[in-house]
């Protein structure tokens, strides 16, 4: 444990809160769909679960669940805790996955596809799963960079890990491949059942949320759109 760890363990005061103070003193936003990882330290993640888990714990109680005699919900609480910090909105929590760039020597410039990714997020509004698929189309012209099949499901992961609505979804993942890739055109397509739709509310089984994003040749170049749209035809 070093000296900053040491005196983590020490402070009182909640670690969310500190967190926040931290955020607000630098005019930070920490919106749901915000990545915070920048502004943590080394070894606060366990400290905000262990914060989590006291407070689910507690809207157990309010929700009338005898959590101690009861086998199935006696750790509830922390399990929610673990699943909300370091798996389903891991993406606010964690920085972006190491992206290896590779340079496009052979200078390539043709349209590139990669899909269905499948994706899995949760609506800001009631925290519910929201699961669908991704096709990313890429344009890439010889200043471009390339980067491995994978990554591109690892960066969707990343900002689809995060409380969202899929119109702000896209757009962060617009901004990210952009940055990283640096492509002459870019086109998304995001094809997502919304768990909150099925589950409760409305109950509508079938209804899909269907967005997309496209920039650079893929919105000048309607040949090029619709080439992409004839290719990852569902
Ligand atoms: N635009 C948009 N809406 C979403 C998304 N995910 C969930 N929603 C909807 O956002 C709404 C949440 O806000 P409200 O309308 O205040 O919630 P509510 O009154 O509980 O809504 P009902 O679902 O109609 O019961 C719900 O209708 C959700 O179905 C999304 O990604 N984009």
């Amino acid at each position: 444990m070093n000296s900053r760890d040491a005196s983590l363990s020490q402070n009182l005061t909640p670690i969310s809160v500190q967190i926040t103070r931290r955020l607000q003193a630098k005019n930070i936003r920490f919106y749901a769909n915000d990545n915070i990882a920048d502004h943590l330290c080394a070894g606060e993640l366990e400290l905000l679960v262990d914060e989590v888990a006291g407070h689910f714990q507690r809207a157990l109680e309010s929700l009338v669940i005898d959590t101690h005699n009861d086998h199935n919900t006696r750790d509830t609480g922390h399990r929610l805790a673990r699943m909300f910090v370091t798996e389903v909105f891991r993406g606010r929590y964690v920085g972006m996955p190491a992206v290896t760039t590779f340079p496009n020597i052979a200078q390539l410039n043709e349209l590139m596809i990669v899909g269905p990714i499948h994706i899995n997020s949760a609506c800001s509004h009631h925290f519910c799963p929201v699961i669908g698929k991704l096709w990313i189309g890429v344009m890439p012209d010889a200043d471009s960079s390339l980067i491995g099949l994978s990554k591109y499901a690892r960066i969707a992961g990343w900002v689809l890990n995060r409380p969202q609505i899929q119109e702000e979804a896209i757009l962060q993942l617009a901004q990210v491949l952009t940055a990283t890739l640096k492509p002459k055109g870019l086109a998304l397509v995001l094809d997502a059942d919304h768990l909150c739709m099925q589950w409760r509310g409305v109950k509508d089984g079938e209804a899909k949320f269907t967005n997309s994003v496209m920039q650079g040749l893929f919105l000048s170049n309607s040949d090029l759109r619709k080439e992409f749209l004839s290719l990852i035809r569902r």
